[in-house]
């Protein structure tokens, strides 16, 4: 089992993660976290502390000489904010009781935020004390551990990556599974879409929404080439690889739909049409689907095929021009909610956060199937576990 918990609030002195169930033996740098965590930083309409918060890794644990001990693997971020601005947060979410906040409570909750309904349930007056922990930057230490499963699964050759196929109403026209290649190359533009036409659009609602003072969502793909058929289980129901994917995509702040292959469109097809025939591919000696609309998974299977999953993200609930009406929750007047410094938009970056979550949880099945307490053990099995499936009667 692969599993992970991170701690820590947006504005605090740092995010922590800790993975437990990694094999011995993994290649590991901070340079590789680096990497994506800037990935997660990127992507038109950000907001302004995207250009300067820069991610300051440290790994505390489980790591010796740029290989895992097997040992559960600890990660801080610092928020470099913390450090850039300390008059501002080091007194706002000092941990000492005497030290009592900076700021006048935040009291207009946003619509559309976790902060009335958090206030109501943990009894604050406050709406900081439920943003900190609710805001997104919390993803940063979840692609921290993405990376790590990332980096596990490429040891398989499984590669997970993402593209955005729908920005507010500009949408990217539908196509076949992009190869790898294909993502590779689009993968520092500032949306992350295949199609030029779409991209430019995207890129001018972003700057119209932006010059509204609003904000967008979105939908984005990700695709995970080279998993290997039979992670996940038609057993039980928490077993299903679907399940567990679509699980994992919705607890992503602001996403609100999921997707695995053409689900909402095979709804209104036949079953003539709305299934990938399979055939046999001699040369490979291997069963093929034809078409993409299972998304690779088939009775919470995988099915050897890419795995296609898709997330939408509302628009952001913080708006620079807020408009939403809402209530003080001190004196009851009916108000719009208080202004905190935001994102226009975060699909491309929700991207990177959705390839993390597919990372996760395939790394996790990958574990359960798979096991082994080093690298080339794990390896050994998958290699075997296919050779006698394809030397057994199915072969
Ligand atoms: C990468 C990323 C960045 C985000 N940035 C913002 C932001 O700047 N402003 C905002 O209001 N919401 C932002 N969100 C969404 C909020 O965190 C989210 O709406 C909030 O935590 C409430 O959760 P819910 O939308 O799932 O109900 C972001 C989400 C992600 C994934
Ligand atoms: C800090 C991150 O995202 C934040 C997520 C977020 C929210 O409400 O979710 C609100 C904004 O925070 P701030 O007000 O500090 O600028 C985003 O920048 C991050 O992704 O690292």
């Amino acid at each position: 089992m692969l599993r992970f918990l991170t701690a820590g609030e947006s504005h605090g002195r740092a995010l922590v993660v800790i993975v437990e169930g990694l094999p011995a033996g993994l290649e590991v740098a901070v340079a590789d976290i680096q990497a994506e965590l800037a990935r997660r930083r990127l992507g038109y309409g950000r907001g302004p502390r995207m250009r300067f918060e820069v991610d300051d890794v440290t790994i505390t644990s489980g790591v010796r000489h740029g290989r895992t001990l097997g040992s559960p693997v600890a990660v801080e971020v610092r928020n470099t904010e913390w450090d850039r601005n300390p008059e501002r947060w080091q007194r706002e979410m000092s941990v000492a009781a005497e030290d009592g906040p900076t700021q006048a409570p935040l009291t207009q909750p946003r619509p559309g935020h976790a902060d009335l309904a958090g206030m109501q349930k943990y009894d604050f007056v406050d709406s900081r004390d439920v943003l900190e922990r609710a805001s997104a930057r919390e993803t940063a230490a979840r692609v921290v551990a993405g990376t790590l499963a990332k980096l596990w699964l490429a040891t398989l050759d499984v590669d997970v990556l993402s593209h955005v196929v729908r920005m507010g109403a500009a949408t990217a026209p539908a196509g076949p599974p992009p190869t790898m290649a294909d993502l590779e190359r689009i993968d520092a533009d500032e949306v992350r879409c295949l199609d030029p036409d779409a991209s430019a659009a995207m890129v001018t609602e972003i700057k119209e929404a932006a010059r509204d003072g609003d904000s967008l969502g979105g939908i984005v793909e990700v695709v995970a080439h080279g998993v290997p058929v039979g992670l996940g289980s038609h057993v039980h129901w928490d077993r299903k690889l679907d399940s567990r994917l679509a699980a994992a995509l919705m607890s992503i702040q602001a996403v609100k739909g999921v997707e695995i292959g053409d689900g909402w469109e095979v709804a209104g097809l036949r079953g003539s049409a709305a299934h990938d025939p399979i055939s046999w591919d001699a040369q490979a000696s291997d069963y093929r689907r034809t078409g993409a609309r299972a998304g690779g998974v088939e009775g919470g299977m995988s099915t050897g095929e890419p795995i296609i999953a898709r997330a939408a993200m509302k628009p952001l609930a913080s708006l620079n021009r807020p408009v939403l009406g809402t209530v003080d929750v001190l004196t009851k007047e009916e108000t719009v909610s208080f202004k905190e410094r935001t994102d226009v938009t975060a699909v491309p970056a929700m991207g990177v956060v959705a390839e993390t979550m597919v990372a996760l949880t395939l790394a996790d099945e990958v574990a359960r199937k798979f096991g082994g307490d080093t690298v080339a053990e794990t390896r050994r099995n998958r290699d075997g576990y296919l050779a006698a499936l394809r030397e057994g009667p199915l072969g």
